[in-house]
Order: structure tokens, then sequence, then C-alpha cells
């Protein structure tokens, strides 16, 4: 379980996050839908402990991430896909987060057969990587310790339509096998497509959450999505 508690994020001036609840539970995919600049990127770096809320709690398996016992087992993030040294294959990448993690290096291949960068790919610089690879190495590397709990931030962006394929499958299975997954997006049909759940946010704020159907409201999600967006948006200025 996955699980924000009245999350309040502050920089000077800027009220990144108001006070923001949900849960994303184990066995489903949450979907964090916003458009740019609604908090997504904040509130999954705080639940990473990468950034200090202002107030409230966010928990992974129950615990705030830095309290977790061995969290590279527990929760796999891909918060930035340009994360990884650049100069290093896909592979070497592996092999280090492997080992890190005290798995049999026979891991670093599986991981890269999944992520579709075995073979030539995988011995290649990160350097040289499309964003699509970089995005599949760094779902990859999430994926090394197979965490209960997943936390990816766009991992859509720069997917080709084969690799959106190849992702939906992804985590529909990870979900099936009881993973609590939950990624953002500010694509709503990315979202719509794979998510159980979803978690409308804009300006800091949760506007709605649940299934597609409910937020559907009859007239279908992208209306939804629009109207509470542009609300959101008028109750600023
Ligand atoms: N380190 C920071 N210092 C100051 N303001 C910040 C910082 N990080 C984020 N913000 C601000 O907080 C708000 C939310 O940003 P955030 O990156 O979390 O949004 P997002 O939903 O991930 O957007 P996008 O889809 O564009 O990535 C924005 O107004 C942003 O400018």
């Amino acid at each position: 379980m996955i699980e924000f508690q009245r999350v309040s994020k502050a920089y000077k001036g800027v009220k990144a996050l108001d006070d923001v609840s949900f849960t994303a539970p184990p066995g489903a995919v949450t979907g964090f839908l916003g458009p740019n600049g609604a908090g997504k990127s904040t509130a999954l770096r705080i639940l990473a402990g990468l950034t200090r809320p202002t107030s409230g709690s966010a928990t992974v398996l129950g615990r705030p991430y830095a309290r977790l016992d061995r969290p590279g087992y527990d929760v796999g993030t891909l918060l930035d896909a340009g994360a990884h040294h650049p100069g290093r294959s896909g592979r070497e990448v592996l092999t280090l987060g492997a080992l890190m993690l005290g798995l049999p290096r026979s891991r670093v291949g599986e991981v890269l057969e999944m992520a579709g960068l075995s073979g030539r790919e995988g011995g290649r610089a990160v350097g040289g990587y499309s964003l699509g690879m970089r995005q599949r190495l760094g779902i990859g590397h999430a994926l090394l310790g197979r965490p209960r709990a997943l936390i990816l931030d766009e991992p859509a962006n720069g997917l080709d339509p084969q690799g959106i394929q190849w992702l939906r499958g992804l985590l529909r299975g990870l979900a099936d096998d009881g993973c609590a997954v939950l990624l953002s997006s500010h694509l709503l049909h990315e979202v719509e497509q794979v998510a159980d759940h979803i978690v409308m946010i804009g300006r800091g704020r949760v506007l709605a959450q649940g299934t597609v159907a409910e937020l559907s409201r009859g007239h279908g999600l992208e209306r939804t999505f629009l109207d509470l967006t542009s609300d959101a948006d008028r109750s600023w200025t």
C-alpha cells in the first residue's frame, strides 16, 4: 500500500501540494494524473524520501521511505529517466544495481530481456539511448529487486506505440501479482488505458479520485479532467 495523508509542500512562494490524501492499493495500478506543474513529481519525490513535506506524511508499505528496512526490495522507483551515467552501458547500470542489492548476475539478463534491451542494446552506452530506451532501462532498474510497490514518474514519456503496449502489459502483470503500482502522467489516454484507479490533481490539490467509470460521469474522462483542471486554474486567479 502507498499512502499520502494530508501532504502539503510549499516552496518559497509556491504551494506545490495542498492537503493531498490518497492511497494506491496493492494489486492495482493507480494513475496519478494532472497537467504540467500540478505537483505530481513533488508528490512522488516526497514518497521516495527525496523531498520533505511541509506537513503530512507519505508512506510505502506502512512506513516513510527512509524507514524501510530493505528499500531496494520493497519499492522500485523511476523518477528521472536521465539519472544514469551516460558513459555506462545499460547492462553495467543494471549490474551495479544488482550488486548493490546483493542479487545474482542472472537477474541482470532477466531484466534486460524484460525491458526489451537484451542483445546489442544492453551493451551500448546510455548516453546514446533514445528517451524511450532510457525509460525502459529505468523501469527495468526499478524492478531489479522484484519490489512490492512501484513508483513511476511519467514512464510513458518517449515510448513509441510498441513501448506503450509493452508498459501496459508489464504494469498489468505486476498489479496482478499483487504489486502496488503508482504512475504519474499528464497524458489522460495513457492513464485511462492501464489504471484501475485514477487520482486527478491540479494546482497541488486532489480534484477527484475513483475508477475510470466513476470519473467519466457519463460524458468521458477527458471532459471531467478538463472541467476539473480549468476550475482549479480559476480558483487560483
Ligand atoms: N525545487 C523547487 N523549487 C521551487 N518550486 C518548485 C520546485 N519543484 C517544483 N516546484 C514548483 O511546484 C509546482 C509543482 O511542480 P511539479 O514538478 O511537482 O509538477 P508536475 O505535476 O510534476 O509537472 P510536470 O508534469 O510538468 O512534470 C510547480 O509550480 C513547480 O514550479
